[in-house]
């Protein structure tokens, strides 16, 4: 490359303005209402609905008081009148039915709407963030978010507001007509409530709040506990770790039952007296006690007694609703809470007009990443991957390896500098001709439950069956694959299961077919086996010389065979050059090197004397 392709390449890598993925931006702004925002019409006719409803549900309650104090109510009883009343209850009856069942029908399509429409917006959101955001989250977190927590929205939809409504509603009629009969027998029928309501903050004090933590995070170690030991089974039972685990879990049990022992004794007598004060017998009581007052005194006639006994009752309705209203409530917020995390974490921007590279050669220009702010696992990386060479990747655990390869394929951005693939840096390609260009085998391999043939296909959906099979051979998985029930047409997860080496050279095969230019591979340690080792050199045998191909490699033979070996240590560059030469400079690499031959050595030592004292004399 001469210099002023140099400067052209430069030029073009120069990130320029790039834009969010379309529609991208349609829900920021996600807080609970901007959620909602569209459905608030609906909303409204629900709660309309509801407020009628429960408006008309009075009528029948008021027809039974009315009735009771015309039949009571000295002198002849006017027929016409009584029936009047009657007919007026059936008629509000109906309409509370009629009211009630649309609102309750219209909440239940609303809030299908809702959770269809967050869980699209979460599936098209899983769809844009960094493929490297998933490597931070289990599986499992993510299904509860997709199901459990958008179904947590269904109570606070489709019955909450109703609920509510209608417990406010009911009440404050029936205090109105209360009122209209006797003010003071009304105040005296509210002790109740206003006992209850008295009580309430009492069991929010700060002591009450901090008991009721503890016992939220004691439940919180039980649950981790368990999840560790059930996790961790085959380890903990291989180990001998059992009665460590258990312990864990014993004192957890433990601690949690005198959290829960501390709060229900504080909380007990509280709860307790406002269940009193919103029983049905304390609530008689008081209406009779001062009814009784008021029409000993000859304040009040006895027949009017009859609708504070009927409607007094329901007065406490709202303070028990608000409970179960709030606790609803409460755990619907937090689960919009957990959706609007995901669907706020921001995508890999594309680029508005995508570039088009020139040639495959890689160049990283000072990059740095860190996955923390203030922690950086990258700490400036200089590195150029010429085309048709191998550059083999070694360092210590944890010298970040995996980060630096994971960059290239785009799992994330780097932080500060440049990643360019044919002089155009990666921000302003399109993510098509990335996955076209950049292929990768990683040690966490993802198979689908598909065919095996599709699972290979992934990347050329109309490869040929040849193609497939070539590619498999290649990654020498294809005698195995004939072995499967229904050879490539197996389907992964149901037809067969198979081996992590096996699952990684289907991956390999993936790659392969997929006949990108550059290929970046993590040579695993974890699952490798004989054949996969085999598979992985055979293929960078076949592609060399054609391909870009950056290795994490753990075998000396991969090293030894690379053009240019990069030592990593500590997030930065310690050296790099051909193989020999670092050996010959005796420094970091050489002293890798050296530590990995003892490791075999010892390995096969170990190996022999096993296989030496195992032998029959
Ligand atoms: N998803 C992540 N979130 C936060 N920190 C991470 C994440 N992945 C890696 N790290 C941290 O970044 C540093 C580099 O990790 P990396 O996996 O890149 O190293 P490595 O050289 O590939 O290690 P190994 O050879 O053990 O796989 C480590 O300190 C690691 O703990």
């Amino acid at each position: 490359m001469t210099t002023t392709d140099l400067a052209t390449a430069r030029e073009q890598s120069t990130p320029q303005r790039s834009t969010p993925p379309p529609d991208a931006d349609s829900t920021v702004g996600r807080t609970m209402a901007g959620l909602l925002r569209p459905y608030y019409s609906s909303f409204a006719a629900v709660v309309t609905l509801q407020v009628l409803g429960a408006l008309a549900g009075l009528m029948p309650l008021l027809a039974v008081v009315e009735l009771g104090r015309t039949l009571l109510a000295p002198g002849p009883t006017d027929h016409g009148h009584v029936w009047f009343v009657v007919l007026a209850g059936a008629v509000g009856l109906f309409l509370r039915l009629l009211f009630t069942a649309a609102s309750s029908g219209i909440g239940h399509i609303v809030d299908g709407q809702v959770q269809l429409t967050f869980r699209r917006q979460l599936a098209a959101q899983l769809g844009r963030v960094p493929i490297g955001w998933f490597s931070r989250r289990g599986t499992g977190e993510l299904a509860k978010v997709v199901g459990e927590d958008v179904s947590a929205v269904h109570p606070f939809i489709a019955h909450t507001p109703g609920e509510l409504v209608s417990a406010f509603v009911v009440p404050l009629g029936s205090l109105i007509y209360l009122f209209a009969i006797d003010w003071r027998l009304t105040l005296i029928t509210l002790i109740p409530v206003v006992l209850a309501v008295a009580l309430a903050p009492l069991m929010m004090t700060p002591t009450r709040l901090r008991e009721q933590e503890e016992f939220d995070a004691g439940m919180g170690r039980i649950a981790s506990s368990v999840v560790e030991f059930v996790q961790g089974i085959s380890v903990v039972k291989a180990f001998g770790g059992r009665e460590r685990v258990h312990r864990r879990f014993l004192t957890a049990v433990d601690d949690f039952v005198s959290s829960f022992f501390r709060m229900v004794r504080g909380l007990a007598g509280i709860a307790a007296g406002m269940q009193v004060a919103l029983s049905p017998p304390f609530v008689l009581l008081v209406v009779l006690i001062g009814g009784t007052a008021l029409i000993t005194t000859g304040d009040m006639a006895a027949a009017d007694l009859l609708p504070f006994l009927l409607l007094g009752l329901g007065l406490t309705a709202p303070v028990a609703a608000l409970g179960h209203g709030f606790d609803d409530l409460q755990a619907a917020r937090r689960a919009i809470g957990r959706i609007r995390d995901v669907l706020e974490v921001q995508p890999l921007p594309e680029p508005t007009h995508p570039a088009t590279p020139q040639g495959h050669r890689v160049e990283l220009r000072d990059v740095r990443f860190g996955y923390e702010t203030g922690h950086e696992v990258l700490r400036g990386i200089d590195l150029v991957l010429e085309p048709g060479t191998v550059t083999a990747i070694v360092g210590p655990s944890g010298s970040g390896k995996s980060t630096l390869v994971q960059l290239l394929p785009r799992f994330f951005d780097p932080t500060h500098g440049s990643v360019t693939l044919g002089g155009v840096d990666l921000r302003e390609l399109g993510s098509r001709e990335l996955y076209r260009r950049i292929s990768f085998v990683f040690q966490d391999v993802r198979l689908l439950r598909a065919s095996v043939a599709d699972n290979i296909a992934l990347a050329v959906p109309h490869a040929g069956f040849d193609d497939v099979v070539r590619a498999a051979r290649l990654a020498h998985i294809h005698d195995r694959i004939l072995t499967l029930p229904r050879g490539y047409e197996s389907v992964i997860g149901e037809d067969a299961g198979l081996s992590g080496g096996e699952a990684q050279r289907i991956s390999l095969a993936r790659a392969l077919l997929a006949d990108a230019p550059v290929l970046v591979l993590d040579e695993a340690t974890a699952f490798v086996d004989p054949h996969t080792e085999q598979a992985v050199r055979r293929a960078l045998a076949t592609l060399e010389g054609t391909r870009t191909i950056l290795v994490i490699a753990h075998r000396l033979e991969t090293i030894a065979e690379a053009d240019t070996v990069v030592m990593l240590d500590n997030g930065s560059i310690v050296e790099r050059g051909k193989p020999a030469e670092l050996l010959a400079r005796n420094g970091r690499f050489a002293a890798f090197w050296q530590a990995q031959l003892s490791a075999i050595a010892d390995r096969t030592e170990a190996h022999s004397g096993m296989r030496q004292g195992g032998e029959p004399r």
